[in-house]
């Protein structure tokens, strides 16, 4: 099956904490600098090139933006080259957080 599927935080969560799945954060550099999801890695529209050859296609990949909507041209791209098992994050990094994460934690 070629294409790509939009699931939320709990599906998310699930996926990524499975052995062997890549996580891609597509905001900006910025942006995950002040804070990301465990794991994740940051990348951007000109590492695309070298992710379609570097990443394993046939492992999990799941991919969160802001809220869900770029993730989604980013995981069009990787299923069109292929992978087979790729999830965009709707809601993306906002609703990852939650409610509660407004603030970050002071040490
Ligand atoms: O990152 S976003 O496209 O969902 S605003």
């Amino acid at each position: 099956m070629s294409g790509y599927q939009r699931i939320g935080i709990a599906e998310a969560q699930a996926i990524a904490a499975r052995e062997g799945t890549a996580l891609l954060d597509v905001r900006d550099a910025r942006a995950f600098a002040q804070g990301h999801v465990d794991g994740a890695r940051n990348v951007g529209e000109k590492e695309l090139p070298n992710l379609v050859e570097e990443l394993s296609k046939s492992a999990p990949l799941v991919i969160y933006c802001y809220h869900g909507n770029s993730s989604q041209f980013y995981a069009r791209i990787f299923a069109a080259h292929g992978f087979a098992d790729v999830y965009s994050v709707d809601g993306g990094y906002e609703a990852w957080r939650g409610p509660n994460a407004a603030a970050p934690s002071a040490p």
